[in-house]
């Protein structure tokens, strides 16, 4: 099995080194060749920073607004599966992280912790949902995520069938194992239900999505600019250019090359968000430049996660603070937005 190129992903990081190696295949791993997971990370090495000088820049404030909310830095925890899985402090020790950091955590739907035990952390959250066919339960878990605190919903829309993993194939790993939960999976009577996926699913379910929550709803996993239009039209606050980091359609474009098309559909009407392959602050610089408000990262908190529980998010996420400071300082900007599409080549 051939491992991601980057330095981000080599195999012997601490992190991957510490996970049983199922796990740590369902971590890294994507779609099929894993040809779109490669290819979010080669396209942002293909990207160049062309600096401006002179321009007086000062000392760099990174602070972002996102629905009203500041943040520290424009970095974001992308959502991901099973956290206790790469460490026992689970999402709660990953929501610590984002605390201390100043950002939000988007809490994923298949969390291995109750959503209230990671609020209580007093972390900014975001739920993020696959869109569940059973609205009657869907809204159940909408309802549930707002009354724990959370402050957006997220819906992952690249999902109609689950990716085919070929790493989880080969080991036959399927779920959870004993002992664990998707604890944000559980109806009115506390039962269990699985997380459903629906190729039927169309806009009219985004529709009344729209109309059964006052929280803000982003659209995550759009790539192509009329789905961007069209996401707009259905009163969508935010887009998450995202392609699931490779783990659903294998072919799929990479993120940093969708993403200038749909910020052009998009005209500056909603915030649009980046994910896939963003692994130093030079990544997130690119984004920004051509565009993006802010973007997310799943894979480098995973691995920070299993090296050293909070800690260990905290260290990537202070990593990527400093790289982006010093890389705006470089590239002759101040704040995000003094950035400009025409610094990347
Ligand atoms: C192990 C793992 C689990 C994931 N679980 C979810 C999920 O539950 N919901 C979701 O919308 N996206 C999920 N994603 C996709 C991430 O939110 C994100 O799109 C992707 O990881 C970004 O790419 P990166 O890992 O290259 O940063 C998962 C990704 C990984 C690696
Ligand atoms: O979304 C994913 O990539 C993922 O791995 C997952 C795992 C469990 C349930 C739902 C999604």
């Amino acid at each position: 099995m051939t491992e991601p190129d980057g330095a981000a992903n080599r195999a012997d990081l601490p992190g991957r080194v510490a996970l049983n190696p199922v796990h740590r295949d369902f971590f890294a791993g994507g779609a099929g060749e894993e040809r779109t997971l490669r290819r979010n990370e080669e396209a942002f090495a293909q990207r160049w920073i062309v600096p401006r000088v002179l321009r007086g820049a000062g000392a760099r404030d990174l602070r972002t607004t996102l629905f009203g909310t500041d943040l520290t830095m424009p970095v974001l925890i992308a959502p991901t599966a099973f956290h206790r899985l790469a460490h026992p402090a689970g999402e709660v020790g990953t929501a610590r992280a984002a605390a201390a950091a100043g950002t939000i955590m988007v809490l994923s739907m298949a969390a291995t912790q109750p959503v209230e035990d990671v609020a209580a952390t007093g972390a900014h959250l975001w739920m993020q949902v696959y869109p569940q066919p059973d609205e009657d339960f869907q809204r159940h878990v909408v309802k549930r995520a707002g009354a724990a605190g959370c402050r957006a919903l997220v819906v992952t829309v690249d999902s109609p069938v689950l990716g085919r993993r070929e790493r989880d194939r080969r080991h036959g790993f399927r779920d959870l194992p004993a002992g664990f939960a998707c604890e944000n999976m559980r109806d009115a009577d506390g039962r269990l239900r699985d997380i459903a996926m629906d190729p039927a699913l169309s806009w009219e379910h985004i529709d009344r999505l729209r109309a059964s929550t006052g929280l803000p709803i982003l659209l995550k996993g759009i790539l192509h600019p009329q789905d961007a239009r069209l996401a707009v039209e259905h009163g969508v606050d935010g887009l998450i250019v995202s392609n699931h980091g490779g783990r659903q359609l294998d072919g799929a474009l990479a993120t940093v090359d969708a993403l200038p098309a749909v910020v052009r559909a998009v005209d500056n009407r909603i915030p649009v968000l980046l994910d896939g392959g963003v692994r130093r602050g030079a990544d997130v610089v690119v984004a920004l430049a051509l565009g993006a408000t802010a973007v997310l990262v799943g894979r480098p908190v995973i691995w920070g996660l299993a090296a050293g529980g909070p800690g260990g998010v905290r260290d990537v996420l202070e990593t990527l603070r400093d790289e982006l400071d010093h890389t705006l300082a470089l590239a002759g900007a101040r704040r995000p937005a003094d950035l400009s599409a025409d610094q990347v080549a």
